[in-house]
């Protein structure tokens, strides 16, 4: 049985998908401090947020089995996302959900902003008729700067194409020519601070974007200038803002969230040119029922079936993708499990050589099998596709990726060369049929090897009666060989043989292994 804990409110689609799928167990506990939610954790197997719960890197460390957390929208900031992947647990949002219902929030904040709409409600519903006080400005022919053309800027823009508004746009990771199809005019962001009369923020939060909009780029703007953040609270100082607004740079500001939520700042909230609301971007019941309904079937299909989609820490790989995908995956994996165990010195560059059919695939989910594979014999740790990639780079392990179109006799080939202080190896890996792992190739040696159970890899001189004395060695311990494969090379004389055996050998005869004539070296390999 999965349990799965929500502690933020969440739209009862949701929940009640939980309740119906047998084998998941949930309990929605809304109302809780952070050391309650830290003690509440660790007995549930999955986490649903929204943006209340904090989930810090104290919460995920102790949350002993937890392996999955789903975001019920779209931001992920409030969970440290490195600290779940170390730990191994996949965090996944529902990216897209609630994309029309906050752009049309923007849209809203705007609209509210330069007609004062908050403000002449809250003067009539004060028994007062301040007709003159509330004199607001036009839309039409007006620019609005949108920073992030991304789901939701797009919506702003085409929302505010319609009221009749030049939109200009600035996002570095959008091509000029992706722009020109969504029909977008990018601009820099000085052009858009000297020539905005709105501007509406739609970017992520993050080392970039965090303190972005500041006094210097304040001081960039016209003055008069409309500000609006539906995005995140901080990419906006909050200080500087306060700063522009009593200054009158800035004609007023439509905030949705804030640097802390809920707000302290009440300072900032009780400018009159301020309108604001508590995090209610995403707050429709369309917008809330479908996150809702996709988180819990994302993460219900993660913890029954281990199907990944929409996670922010692992590419998203559809049921049908991962079963085109899934041959390719156990090979890159066994792979790396494989060359772990023939090397005998700390890895220090991982090259990956991916060629033939395979490359129709994205190969980032092979490389992160393959990690998985390779760190698995050598670390004590859970390693699984989501710690793969945090561990090696925290070991210092360079991985890099090639494609080649060179497949020899194999539709599809992996090949893997590991650099260590001691020496550079290669293994590769091919597909026998359309699913069967092999190992195809030790170092020089071509050679055809199921990477399953107990394999014994011997390296020995190419002379006659190994392999009988080797078979004496075996058979006297009573150990049944289930396999052999046996490769030369014939100009250095030198012979490799691997046998899969049904029982792993022991020690002793592991030195007597060693100890026979013409052998160079065992390996005892577990697959
Ligand atoms: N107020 C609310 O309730 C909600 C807020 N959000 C927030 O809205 C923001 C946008 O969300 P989406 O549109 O879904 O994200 P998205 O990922 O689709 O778009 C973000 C865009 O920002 C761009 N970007 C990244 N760094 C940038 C930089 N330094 N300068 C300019 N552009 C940059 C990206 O290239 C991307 O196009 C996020 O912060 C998200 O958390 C999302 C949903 C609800
Ligand atoms: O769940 C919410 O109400 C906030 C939504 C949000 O900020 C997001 O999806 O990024």
């Amino acid at each position: 049985m999965k349990r799965v804990l929500v502690s933020d409110s969440m739209a009862n689609e949701g929940i009640d998908i939980f309740r119906n799928t047998p084998g998941i167990e949930v309990d929605v506990i809304t109302k809780h401090t952070p050391e309650e939610l830290k003690e509440l954790v660790s007995g549930y197997d999955g986490l649903v947020v929204r943006s209340s719960s904090k989930i810090t890197k104290e919460i995920i460390e102790s949350a002993e089995k937890l392996t999955v957390i789903g975001r019920a929208g779209a931001g992920v900031d409030n969970i440290d996302v490195p600290a779940a992947s170390k730990k191994g647990i996949v965090v996944m949002n529902t990216p897209g959900g609630n994309t029309v219902t906050t752009g049309e929030h923007a849209i809203a904040m705007m609209l509210s902003l330069a007609r004062k709409i908050p403000q002449a409600t809250a003067s009539m519903k004060a028994g007062k008729w301040e007709k003159s006080r509330f004199m607001g400005n036009e839309y039409c022919n007006k620019t609005l700067g949108i920073i992030g053309i991304g789901r939701i800027g797009t919506v702003v823009a085409d929302r505010a194409r319609g009221l009749k508004m030049n939109v200009l746009a600035y996002d570095p990771f959008i091509s000029p020519e992706a722009a020109e199809k969504m029909g977008i005019t990018l601009a820099s962001l000085d052009e858009i601070y000297g020539s905005a009369d709105f501007i509406s923020v739609h970017t992520p939060k993050n080392k970039e974007t965090t303190g972005m909009i500041n006094a210097a780029a304040f001081a960039k703007m016209k003055k008069g200038v409309f500000i609006i953040n539906c995005a995140r609270g901080g990419i906006i100082s909050e200080k500087d803002l306060y700063d522009a607004l009593v200054s009158g740079k800035v004609a007023g500001a439509a905030l949705d969230v804030f640097e802390e939520e809920p707000t302290k700042n009440l300072d900032l909230i009780a400018l009159e040119n301020v309108i604001c609301t508590p995090h209610l971007g995403a707050s429709t019941d369309e917008a809330q029922t479908t996150v809702a309904i996709a988180i819990a079937e994302q993460m219900v299909d993660y913890l029954l079936k281990g199907e990944i989609r929409y996670a922010v820490n692992f590419p998203s790989i559809s049921a049908d993708l991962m079963n085109a995908m899934a041959p390719y995956l156990a090979l890159a994996e066994k792979l790396g499990k494989f060359h772990a165990q023939i090397i005998s010195s700390g890895i220090e560059e991982v090259n990956i050589e991916y060629s033939g059919e395979i490359l129709k695939f994205d190969v980032t989910p092979l490389t992160i099998a393959l990690l998985k594979g390779l760190l698995t014999p050598i670390l004590n740790e859970n390693v699984n596709y989501i710690n793969a990639p945090v561990i090696a780079q925290e070991r210092g392990i360079n991985v890099k990726e090639s494609k080649s179109s060179a497949v020899g006799d194999y539709r599809s080939m992996i090949t893997l060369t590991l650099k260590t202080a001691k020496a550079v190896t290669t293994t590769a890996g091919a597909l026998f049929g359309l699913r069967a792992p092999r190992i195809v190739r030790i170092n020089d040696f071509a050679v055809d090897v199921v990477p399953e159970g107990h394999l014994l890899m011997l390296y020995n001189h190419d002379k006659p009666g190994v392999i009988g004395n080797i078979g004496t060695v075996i058979g006297t311990a009573n150990i049944n060989i289930a396999r052999m494969h046996w490769s030369r090379v014939q100009e250095k004389q030198k012979a490799m043989v691997v046998f899969s055996t049904d029982t792993p050998l022991d020690e002793e005869i592991l030195k007597k292994m060693k100890e026979t004539t013409n052998v160079i070296s065992v390996h005892q390999l577990d697959m």
